[in-house]
């Protein structure tokens, strides 16, 4: 196992309120979706130089994956989840990604619901 696949940057909780649904009534509205991201990267050389601009920026991974949520209505929250893993693997330096989507208003008697995907460079036609 090299440090690449071991270093994990993580995101928890990220809110992002979004059209998403598979009823008529849900694309008439915003609903919340959580999200978590364990992003797999080299953390070394941003430790070494303590330099923003080495690491894996968390702040502007969320930025990016909040805009890409809200860009366009979606039925299923597996369409998010996949779409989230392509971004973070085209646009960051990242070798794995596991994504779980949460929309936790989504059944009355359910805490949560969710979907959890793990993706990896080799998955994706942009790797
Ligand atoms: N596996 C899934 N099941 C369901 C989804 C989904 O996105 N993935 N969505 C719905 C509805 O939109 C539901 O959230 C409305 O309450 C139902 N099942």
């Amino acid at each position: 196992m090299t440090t690449t696949d071991s270093d994990i940057v993580s995101i928890e909780g990220l809110n992002v309120d979004t059209v998403i649904g598979v009823y008529d009534w849900e694309q008439r509205q915003s609903q919340r979706l959580v999200i978590d991201l364990q992003m797999a990267c080299d953390i070394q050389t941003a430790a070494n130089s303590d330099n923003i601009a080495e690491a894996l920026d968390y702040a502007t991974v969320s930025e990016a994956v909040t805009n890409w949520v809200q860009q366009q209505p979606r039925q299923l929250i597996e369409t998010v989840a996949e779409g989230i893993a392509e971004l973070v693997l085209k646009e960051f330096a990242v070798t794995q990604v596991q994504v779980k989507v949460s929309k936790p208003g989504a059944v009355v008697n359910a805490t949560n619901v969710a979907v959890t995907i793990k993706r990896t460079q080799f998955d994706s036609p942009f790797g």
